[in-house]
């Protein structure tokens, strides 16, 4: 699971790569030299003055464009809080890191520091998917796209599971790691336990999507934070993704869900409390509502938040919109599957309890109480 453990940063990278949010423009350098210092060879300004680059047309231009998606960065942090979303998309003023002439130095500023571990992540894929896009533009992924095998039907998919066996089709994850709760695996063949869920009788998987082996559909396991990301998982074998409430705006919400009917892919929008519930309820066109157990702020697990974000008007909602809630997290035993199934969910997305177990086949068995892959 890249997108849950790879929290490192990338050492050497240029910041000419990721130039757009990260870094203030060369034209507010300029203006706030003193606050906003660059390294030097790394904007336009400087780089014109080495011969054989760009003109300085071409140059103001690339300024201006700059100038504007930074402001159109730090204006997202605006709107996200204004619907409650904590999490900021990028830091608020420029990354840590501040170099000035020939001296290079570590400003470390407070309102920098990621506030909690979901922060963290999202600011790092922010650099991840800046450097990615570089090497892989959008041009290039939607002509793979055009190539790549149809999708696989992933709603389809858990309500055919939940209606043979009359217990909530099975999302299973295949996961090494997780910041919560370190190492769960240390022989990790993802291919072989991915394999045994089949077996076992998942419906479909959860995976940080990479080549395709499987007939279950495959859930694209990550940090979304630009549409990009949603092509790239199109073109690695994916048939849905997650997109995150507590990261993601109404508007990112709307268009990401577009994107994904455009491609094929099933949405699986996740919830923590219920002020996101009442946002992505409030989005058409949403097939697919994940409730997640777990707080991606604090790791606190409670599964009767499943409950609570289910009980009356929402519950009533849901059913008109025929929408199929995913439980997600901190499922253990057949308690806990009927609990969730109790309260209306009509699929499960299981990691831990799972990937744990010798045989994750038979963990399956052990989630259920009995054996679903007849
Ligand atoms: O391992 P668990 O407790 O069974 O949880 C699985 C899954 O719900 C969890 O990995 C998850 C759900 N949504 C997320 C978003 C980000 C990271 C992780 C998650």
């Amino acid at each position: 699971m890249e997108g849950l453990i790879s929290l490192k940063s990338s050492p050497g990278t240029s910041l000419r790569s990721f130039p757009s949010f990260n870094q203030p423009p060369n034209s507010f350098a300029r203006r706030f030299s003193m606050d906003l210092p660059l390294r030097r060879s790394s904007f336009p300004a400087i780089r014109a003055q080495q011969p054989g680059t760009i003109s300085p047309k071409e140059e103001e231009e690339e300024d201006a464009l700059k100038v504007k998606e930074w402001e159109v960065g730090m204006f997202q942090n605006e709107v996200a809080a204004s619907q409650g979303i904590r999490i900021r998309r990028r830091p608020p003023t420029g990354p840590p890191l501040h170099y000035v002439g020939p001296f290079e130095f570590r400003l470390q500023n407070d309102g920098n520091t990621p506030r909690d571990i979901l922060e963290e992540i999202v600011w790092h894929k922010d650099t991840e998917v800046s450097q990615m896009k570089e090497r892989k533009p959008l041009a290039t992924l939607k002509k793979f796209i055009e190539n790549a095998p149809p999708t696989r039907d992933f709603v389809g998919a858990l309500k055919a599971a939940h209606s043979r066996t009359g217990l909530p089709g099975l999302i299973a994850e295949v996961k090494k790691a997780s910041p919560s709760r370190g190492i769960l695996r240390e022989d990790f063949d993802p291919v072989e336990i991915a394999r045994a869920y089949e077996k076992g009788g998942a419906a479909c998987l959860s995976v940080l999507t990479d080549e395709k082996f499987f007939k279950c559909p495959l859930l694209c396991k990550e940090f979304v934070i630009d549409a990009w990301q949603i092509y790239y998982a199109r073109i690695k074998g994916a048939d849905a993704i997650l997109l995150i409430a507590a990261v993601l705006p109404d508007l990112d919400i709307r268009y990401m869900v577009k994107i994904c009917k455009m491609l094929g892919l099933a949405a699986l929008v996740e919830v923590h409390d219920e002020r996101e519930m009442d946002r992505v309820l409030g989005i058409e066109g949403i097939e697919l509502i994940g409730i997640n157990n777990r707080n991606l702020e604090t790791f606190e697990v409670d599964i009767s938040n499943t409950k609570k974000l289910l009980e009356g008007e929402r519950g009533q909602l849901i059913c008109q919109k025929d929408i199929i809630v995913v439980g997600e997290s901190g499922l253990f035993t057949p308690d806990h599957v009927g609990y969730v199934q109790e309260a209306g969910v009509k699929a499960v997305l299981v990691g831990e309890s799972i990937v744990k177990q010798s045989d994750p086949g038979k963990g399956i068995t052990g989630l259920f109480g009995r054996d679903i892959s007849l």
